[in-house]
């Protein structure tokens, strides 16, 4: 391709509103430009990474014998109404209305759609199993569109669907995918993890998120410093022991603690460690309070506390909630002589002996606390999140914490769609049986900024080979010079045979020439100068800085082996 007819607009500022180097680069090395909020045009180049990140997943997903097909963005409401759905998705769920009237949804997702064909269409169990994907455009009208393609209003997905008539294909199918999931973010050079994550409203049991391991990621991954161990912090259950002091119990007393509010301010103004003190926070559990106790020194795990109570809903209560159901401000919140409010506990709190915790009094705590004197909770349940330096669940090693940005999520869904929506099959003994299913998605475009951010330096993006969007750019250094011009045509040539070449044949200063290529960032640059006349050019690898001067019948050898080909 020559860059006098594509369109690369490359940028020297650093744009205001970006924060992160995948975003500014992307912006900057014009591979994209925001229509609005959350919303993006891919240029040329971001749409040749694009089409390459497709084909390793197109592979990939066949090669796990899953078949492509394409769905409708258009989603008719009463699909989503049979599910639930309709009714359970806020604003994030993009509506409209056709000229009659007619209610549908921008598709954020395909299991409606999905489950509704299948079980049209199949309906004895020797069609199953039978594992369905696409790559579409989504729509999902989030609150904070940020980081550019990292979390868009309109994204490129992966969705693949499967559906069974045994547990054991339904794992099978999973097995496959994982590996081919693997395989994918392997191939696209990306260092991530497979966490055990937790399903969200999407049910089922068993669930795995894919994360590469990334600063600005917005997730955290719990992960042992020995064994293969990772889990979404969200998740990640806690297998700590909490050894009882053998102090002998003291007796109860309130103590006035003027204006101190925080755990960190009881603590210290009784001189007390956090371990010692009792975290008593009111959550509302689809709308019921519950008083939920933790370990000074942990927090609650809101969606611990949700699948405890297989809960749509968790919020903590709001200040003035909390004085009138325990008639005091959330900082003197305690479980002792609480009558009306359920009492759940983190099992850290079983253990402690004379703790602290508050009074439902202003400025008031009790001291020498003991669980099981002075209150019982209806039950201890693990409920808070894993700190790093806990021991590993697997029980190897101990806890270390990173970021990721999740780019798969694979569910084991079961049957609550095939249910809900009647996509049923007759199993060998005739009887009717609802489909098992699974889904998996991967974040397309998110795997594009996931790379873009993985892969730069000061000077710009360096892609990997594989979803490069071209393998060399050929430079002209200059375009009036007789010997270097028709070099470089006769390069673009020969060198197009075997290459996916980018030739910047543009009136430029070399400076530019050679700072947009930098910024682009392709494998290989073939520079045409001074030596074209000697057939002598300039090759420089992209990843490394080398340059090396080459015979120019010597050149295609040179590029394939820097290329790993
Ligand atoms: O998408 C999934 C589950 C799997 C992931 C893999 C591919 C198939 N779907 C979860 N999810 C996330 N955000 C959503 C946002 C909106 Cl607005 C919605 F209406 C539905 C969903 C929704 O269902
Ligand atoms: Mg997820």
């Amino acid at each position: 391709m020559r860059q006098s007819m594509t369109l690369i607009p490359t940028l020297r500022e650093v744009p205001a509103d970006a924060d992160v180097k995948s975003h500014q680069l992307l912006l900057r090395a014009g591979f994209i430009r925001q229509n609005a909020s959350g919303v993006y045009s891919y240029l040329p180049l971001a749409r040749r990474v694009l089409v390459k990140i497709e084909a390793i997943v197109r592979e990939e997903m066949d090669k796990a014998g899953a078949v492509e097909l394409l769905m409708p963005a258009l989603q008719q409401a009463d699909l989503w109404q049979e599910s639930g759905r309709w009714y359970s998705y806020g604003p994030e769920l993009m509506r409209l209305k056709d000229r009659n009237e007619r209610e549908f949804a921008l598709g954020a997702t395909h299991e409606e759609v999905i489950t509704s064909l299948v079980r049209d269409e199949v309906k004895s169990y020797k069609r199953l199993p039978l594992t369905l994907y696409q790559i579409q455009t989504k729509f999902r009208d989030e609150k904070r569109p940020r980081f550019g393609l990292l979390r868009g209003r309109e994204f490129i997905m992966k969705d693949a669907y499967s559906f069974h008539s045994s547990k054991e294909s339904l794992d099978d199918v999973y097995e496959r995918i994982f590996t081919a999931y693997s395989n994918i973010f392997a191939r696209c050079g990306l260092n991530y993890r497979a966490v055990i994550a937790d399903s969200g409203a999407m049910g089922g049991k068993d669930t795995h998120e894919f994360m590469v391991l990334s600063d600005i990621g917005e997730d955290t991954i719990a992960y042992s410093d020995t064994s293969s161990y990772a889990a979404n912090i969200e998740m990640a259950p806690v297998k700590a022991s909490y050894e009882k002091s053998g102090e002998a119990e003291r007796g109860l007393e309130k103590v006035r603690t003027e204006n101190q509010k925080t755990i960190a301010e009881v603590s210290s103004f009784l001189n007390v460690n956090e371990t010692q003190c009792i975290k008593s926070l009111l959550f509302k559990i689809d709308g019921r309070p519950v008083l939920v106790l933790v370990r000074g020194d942990h927090e609650v795990n809101d969606i611990k506390l949700k699948n405890l109570f297989e809960a749509s809903t968790v919020e903590l209560a709001e200040a003035y909630e909390t004085k009138n159901i325990l008639g005091c401000e959330v900082g003197s919140v305690g479980p002792i002589g609480v009558k009306n409010v359920e009492i759940v506990a983190d099992h850290a709190v079983e253990s402690i002996v004379n703790g602290i915790c508050g009074a439902n009094v202003e400025d008031f705590h009790y001291v020498n606390v003991n669980p099981g004197r002075d209150f019982e909770p209806s039950r201890y349940e693990d409920l808070r999140f894993i700190k790093e330096g806990d021991p590993s669940p697997d029980g190897q090693g101990n806890i270390l914490f990173a970021k990721g940005i999740e780019v798969g999520h694979v569910f084991k869904l079961g049957t609550r769609y095939s249910e809900a929506m009647d996509a049923l099959y007759l199993d060998e003994n005739g009887k009717s049986q609802p489909m098992i299913m699974g889904c998996y998605g991967i974040g397309v475009s998110r795997t594009l900024a996931a790379i873009a951010e993985q892969f730069n330096d000061d000077k710009g993006f360096v892609w990997p080979e594989a979803v490069s969007p071209y393998q060399v750019h050929l430079i002209a250094v200059n375009t009036k010079d007789e010997a270097q011009s028709s070099l470089s045509e006769t390069l673009y040539k020969s060198l197009g045979e075997k290459f996916e070449v980018l030739f910047d044949d543009r009136q430029e200063r070399p400076g530019v020439k050679f700072a947009d290529s930098d910024l682009i960032g392709l494998p290989v640059r073939v520079t045409v100068g001074k030596k074209a006349a000697d057939g002598i050019v300039e090759v420089k690898v992209r990843k490394t800085g080398e340059v090396l001067e080459v015979q120019t019948d010597k050149l295609k050898e040179t590029i394939s082996s820097i290329l790993g080909f």
